[in-house]
């Protein structure tokens, strides 16, 4: 399987949040590799790994970080890559500083930021800004969505039995 995603992060403690996005990539196939890089603690690596991201054949970036979180936007100025950023929380302030850090992008330079420990939400737009050039991984996605669908309609029914109030009942 060829790898086409860098899932990159400042710390390997940042793990249990980022593996979310592991997981989704895996669910749809996707070959990845995962790393520590980190933009504080060791800066040249960190503009090394982002100007040959492309080069070594990866299509998109998901980098997560918390605190100060400059990873994903300092990736982003290195890399002509689409870049998922990750806002990752720590014990203080909750995410609002690497939410913030990720966010606030200044003009030309896009991060895509997903919510406060949102990885599986990156790992699910990796795979549709993939979907949008291949057919098979865009077929697995549309089957994905029918199953969010059809998990919303069962769980109106069974609300409905449970209030006896019959509703406009989606779905069969
Ligand atoms: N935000 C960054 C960057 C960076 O943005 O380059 N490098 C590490 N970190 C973050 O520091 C936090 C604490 O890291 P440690 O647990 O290693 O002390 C992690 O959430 C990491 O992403």
């Amino acid at each position: 399987m060829s790898v086409r995603v860098g899932l990159v992060m400042g710390s390997d403690s940042d793990w249990p949040v980022m593996e979310e996005a592991a997981k989704a990539l895996e669910e749809f196939g996707v070959g990845y590799e995962a790393d520590v890089v980190s933009a504080h603690r060791m800066p040249q690596d960190m503009i090394a790994w982002g100007a040959a991201a492309a080069g070594r054949g990866l299509q998109v970036v998901v980098a997560g970080a918390g605190g100060a979180a400059h990873l994903p936007g300092m990736l982003a100025s290195v890399t002509p890559l689409p870049v998922i950023g990750v806002p990752v929380p720590l014990r203080h302030l909750d995410g609002m500083d690497s939410l913030l850090s990720i966010v606030q992008m200044p003009a030309g330079v896009p991060v895509a930021t997903v919510s406060i420990g949102g990885a599986r939400n990156a790992g699910l737009l990796a795979v549709r800004i993939l979907a949008a050039a291949d057919a098979d991984l865009r077929a697995r996605m549309v089957q994905f969505q029918d199953s969010l669908r059809q998990t919303a309609y069962d769980k109106g029914s069974a609300l409905r039995a449970r209030t006896r109030r019959g509703g406009v009942g989606f779905g069969a």
